[in-house]
């Protein structure tokens, strides 16, 4: 899709942003105009979403205001809080797109799933989001600034996925959580969106069996997996004023899988 330029004021906070669908909407983001805070585990891999964003940014001590990468866990509190503080610090802004890409599978039956897998998946895919949009939200609403959340679930979210209860759980979780802050923040000029993505080829998706990975291609409508620049058009339809109008939505990237 042509880059419209539709971000050109913005700045976007995406998490997760050192890999697959968060690569793909920071690079999408910052295409449409915005100024990109890319956030990641690695700091390394947000370093390198940076420099392939090009422009200002992309070089070492970029000037201030270009793209900038950010190292944090988001599953952590005070990173969480911490990352906020920074991106502030780094813009004199709050972000006014806040994209919630970061996530991880610990996949098992139910039978056989440890504690630790079930709290480390609920932590970065679910409590991160509480964290930073909760975060992003306080900066807005002080500031008195509209913004655009969007947080990334899954269509497992919606249907689960055998050997994903703890995936499953923290999607649907997501799900619930975006529609009360749609319902809370719109009064204050914030949108609050999910992205549902059905099986996207991304180092993520690698993992998975290739026994399982031919059974659900075979299930796709459009026959064939997505790319994750098929999800960050959606983001950045969700990010611009072009859905001015759509706050508490579920979105489904999925190829028509399991509609
Ligand atoms: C009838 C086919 C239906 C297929 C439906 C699949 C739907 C998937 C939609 C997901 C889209 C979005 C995904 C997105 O959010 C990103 C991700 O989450 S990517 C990760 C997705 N994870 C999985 O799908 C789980 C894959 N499975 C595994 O990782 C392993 O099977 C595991 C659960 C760890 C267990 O491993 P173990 O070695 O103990 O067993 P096997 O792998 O040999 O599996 C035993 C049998 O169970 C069948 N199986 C396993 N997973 C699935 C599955 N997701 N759906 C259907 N069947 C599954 C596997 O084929 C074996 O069957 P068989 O004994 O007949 O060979
Ligand atoms: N790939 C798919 O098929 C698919 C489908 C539906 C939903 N999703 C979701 O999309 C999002 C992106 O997934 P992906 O496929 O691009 O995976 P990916 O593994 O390529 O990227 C995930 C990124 O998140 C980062 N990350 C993990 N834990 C973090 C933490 N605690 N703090 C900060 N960053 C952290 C990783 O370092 C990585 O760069 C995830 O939330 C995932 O659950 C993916």
């Amino acid at each position: 899709m042509a880059s419209q330029l539709r971000l050109r004021s913005a700045l976007a906070l995406v998490t997760g942003a050192g890999s697959g669908i968060g690569r793909a909407v920071s690079v999408r983001l910052a295409g449409e105009g915005a100024t990109v805070a890319a956030c990641d585990l690695d700091g390394a891999a947000a370093r390198e979403t940076v420099r392939l964003l090009g422009g200002p940014g992309s070089e070492e001590e970029a000037p201030r205001g270009a793209h900038a990468a950010f190292q944090a866990d988001v599953s952590e509190a005070r990173a969480a809080r911490r990352l906020l503080e920074q991106v502030q610090d780094c813009f004199s802004r709050p972000p006014s797109v806040v994209v919630s890409c970061a996530g991880i599978t610990r996949d098992e039956f139910l039978l056989h799933m440890s504690e630790d897998d079930w709290d480390k998946v609920i932590a970065v895919n679910l409590k991160s989001i509480f964290l930073v949009t909760q975060a992003a939200a306080q900066a807005l609403v002080s500031s008195g600034c509209h913004g655009s959340i969007i947080n990334i679930s899954s269509i497992v979210g919606k249907v689960g996925n055998v050997g994903q209860t703890n995936y499953a759980a923290s999607k649907a979780g997501v799900i619930g959580l975006t529609q009360t802050a749609a319902r809370e923040l719109g009064r204050h000029g914030i949108r609050c969106n999910s992205v549902l993505p059905g099986f996207i080829k991304t180092p993520m998706t690698q993992k998975v069996p290739q026994k399982v990975l031919d059974k659900v291609t075979g299930m796709i409508p459009m026959g064939h997996m997505g790319d994750p620049e098929d999800v960050a058009d959606v983001v950045t339809f969700l990010a611009s004023e072009d859905s001015g109008y759509i706050t508490g939505a579920s979105v489904e990237v999925t190829g028509g899988l399991f509609m």
